[in-house]
């Protein structure tokens, strides 16, 4: 049987690395998105997070926050937000040793969440 995406970078501790990798290291050091996290409880977003792309990279869904379109509500993001948002994201993954291939199958699947999160 196929190993999902989930299980390869090493379950819900392997996410959490990625997550925290992609938050620390690049999110927050970048000047197109960085100020949207200024007043965000980061420990507690990182836990969000790592649930949620958990379930994008087809782990157990254990989500159990807002829905995305109300969890980025006032914020009225732009493409370019989203775009840098995805591109962090891919390095993250890249940067724990994830191939090009399953990276794809990942950000696809994010990608379909973009109507729900810009401009709201
Ligand atoms: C690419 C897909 C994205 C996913 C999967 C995602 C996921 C999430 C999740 C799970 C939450 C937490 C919801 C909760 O509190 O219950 C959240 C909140 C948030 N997201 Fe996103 N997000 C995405 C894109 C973005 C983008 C592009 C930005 C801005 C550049 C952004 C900025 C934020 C902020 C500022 C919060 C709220 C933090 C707070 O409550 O202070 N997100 N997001």
């Amino acid at each position: 049987m196929e190993q999902t995406l989930y299980e390869k970078v090493g379950g819900e501790e392997g996410i959490s690395k990625v997550v925290d990798y992609f938050y620390t290291n690049l999110v927050l050091k970048d000047p197109t998105v960085q100020q949207f996290f200024n007043e965000t409880d980061m420990e507690k977003q990182k836990s969000h997070q790592t649930k949620f792309i958990s379930f994008a990279l087809g782990g157990p869904n254990q989500y159990s926050g807002k829905s995305m379109q109300k969890a980025h509500e006032g914020m009225n993001l732009q493409a370019e937000h989203f775009d840098a948002i995805v591109k962090h994201l891919h390095d993250a993954l890249a940067h724990f040793g994830v191939s090009e291939t399953d990276i794809d199958t990942a950000l696809t699947k994010v990608a379909t969440l973009r109507d729900d999160i810009l401009h709201k």
